[in-house]
């Protein structure tokens, strides 16, 4: 590597293997993994079996978050599989010593809210989780990509993980971002570019000045979808607002650590004429505020043009008119205008306080529409806290709205929170698959303004004409 120009990723990743393996994938170590109830239990029964312990459970940490019911908290979980399943993390955490932040512990929430939060996720890391979501941590500088749960097992015996070395991409967009556009638009708008499978194999690194004045939480919002079109992670250098952000965290580190940690953190960055295998450039000014109106992130579009015709879609008509046909949609329909049943804003896509912030700058002063069921649901406990000492539950509540308790809730439906069959949900998630908020429901991807203008008026609405 010496003389040669890296790339952020190299540098991180160099700086972790243990062992090369000839025309194989490296061995490499990770400072940090995170684990859930979903995909923790077979690992942990994997150990057991082999009788086995985890390597180092400092170095991991459970949340509960995917079953948790958002309501009465407090009271015994309805759901057996989902009570089991609770049960399971806690017992597992436990017997090995890993700290574990369950229901209603105070630090709770979305395993990619709480990390950064609590200052567990840290520039030139590598984390892994069983969850593709990931890459999130990215945000931070950090190689994070998800895993599965054999592969969890491996990580929890041996704090390493076998993994070929994906190929490089840089996105690139530089400009000023227009009015009443976020963060959630600028990934939707990368993905309806790139499609879902554009960046499989690559690992991707975000740049230029859009991403330099972007906040954290914005930060988080765009490398947690990278995932959507293919990617394997997305980081981005971390900066004066990345330090910024962790500087007095909980679990950051403090003093002398602080001072040595923020030296190496500095040096988490491009080099000059480092090459990747491919890169894209695009212009702030050309993103509107996004909606999807299909069954795939990638089938994302400015929010006031019409839905495309097969032709101007990449992939077959058939499958393109099987999509329009779940959601109920025409080609050359505009997507303004169209009434919706539901709106969610959370998960750990947009379930961190500028989001709720956002939410809330549109709903202020106005009402919630008669048509529309919002379920409002903080990515973590301390995101809550956020909401109720900064006064946005008091706009929300003067509005109509209700606070619900933290959880990943509709954003997969695996807990008691399901779009009817049917239903047309605005929703801040990042996934709009056949039946991934509930059977038959029908998603459309936005950001937290474009959730807040339909709940305020019961159909899609260009949040612009709110702000
Ligand atoms: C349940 C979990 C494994 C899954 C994931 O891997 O991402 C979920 O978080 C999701 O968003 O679909
Ligand atoms: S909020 Fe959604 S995307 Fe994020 S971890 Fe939970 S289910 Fe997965």
């Amino acid at each position: 590597m010496s003389n040669q120009a890296s790339t952020l990723f190299d540098k991180v990743w160099d700086a972790h293997v243990v062992r090369k393996i000839e025309d194989g994938p490296d061995v490499f170590f990770i400072d940090r993994h995170f684990i859930h109830e979903v995909t923790s239990p077979v690992a942990f029964l994997g150990l057991e079996t082999r009788g086995i312990g985890v390597m180092y459970p400092e170095r991991t940490f459970a949340t509960a978050d995917h079953n948790t019911p958002t309501i009465n908290q407090h009271l015994p979980v309805q759901d057996p599989l989902s009570a089991n399943q609770l049960k399971a993390l806690e017992a597992n955490a436990a017997k090995y010593g890993i700290s574990h932040w369950g229901l209603g512990h105070a630090r709770n929430g979305i395993v990619h809210v709480v990390g950064p939060e609590n200052g567990i996720t840290l520039p030139g890391m590598t984390i892994v989780c069983g969850d593709s979501h990931t890459s999130t941590h990215g945000a931070f500088g950090a190689i994070a990509f998800g895993i599965g749960t054999s592969e969890v097992e491996m990580v929890l015996s041996s704090q390493c993980i076998m993994q070929p070395k994906p190929k490089k991409m840089r996105v690139n967009v530089n400009g000023k971002l227009g009015k009443g556009v976020t963060p959630k638009d600028v990934t939707l708008y990368i993905i309806s570019k790139l499609t879902t499978a554009g960046a499989t194999g690559y690992f991707v690194e975000y740049a230029g000045d859009v991403f330099e004045n972007m906040s954290m939480e914005g930060r988080m919002t765009v490398c947690n979808m990278s995932i959507e079109m293919g990617a394997r992670g997305g980081m981005i250098a971390p900066d004066e607002t990345t330090f910024a952000y962790i500087n007095g965290r909980e679990q950051a580190p403090k003093g002398e650590k602080w001072d040595k940690a923020l030296a190496y953190w500095k040096t988490l960055k491009t080099d000059e004429g480092a090459v990747f295998d491919k890169e894209y450039n695009f212009d702030a000014a050309d993103i509107e505020p996004m909606i999807t109106y299909g069954t795939n992130p990638g089938m994302g579009q400015g929010i006031t043009r019409a839905i495309p015709t097969s032709d101007q879609v990449e992939g077959g008509k058939a499958t393109y008119d099987k999509s329009l046909n779940y959601m109920g949609f025409h080609e050359n329909e505009n997507m303004l205008g169209k009434k919706i049943d539901y709106v969610f804003i959370g998960s750990c896509t947009n379930g961190r306080i500028e989001d709720f912030r956002a939410f809330a700058s549109i709903v202020k002063g106005r009402k919630k529409a008669d048509n529309v069921t919002a379920w409002i649901v903080p990515g973590s406990h301390i995101v809550e806290a956020q909401i109720k000492e900064e006064g946005i539950l008091d706009i929300l509540t003067e509005a109509g709205f209700e606070l619900r308790q933290p959880g990943c809730s509709a954003c997969l439906a695996m807990n008691d929170d399901k779009i009817p069959a049917g239903k047309y949900a605005v929703s801040t998630s990042n996934r709009n698959f056949e039946g991934r908020q509930g059977p038959g429901a029908r998603t459309l991807l936005a950001s937290p303004l474009v959730a807040a203008a339909a709940a305020v008026t019961g159909v899609v609405t260009d949040p612009r004409t709110l702000l």
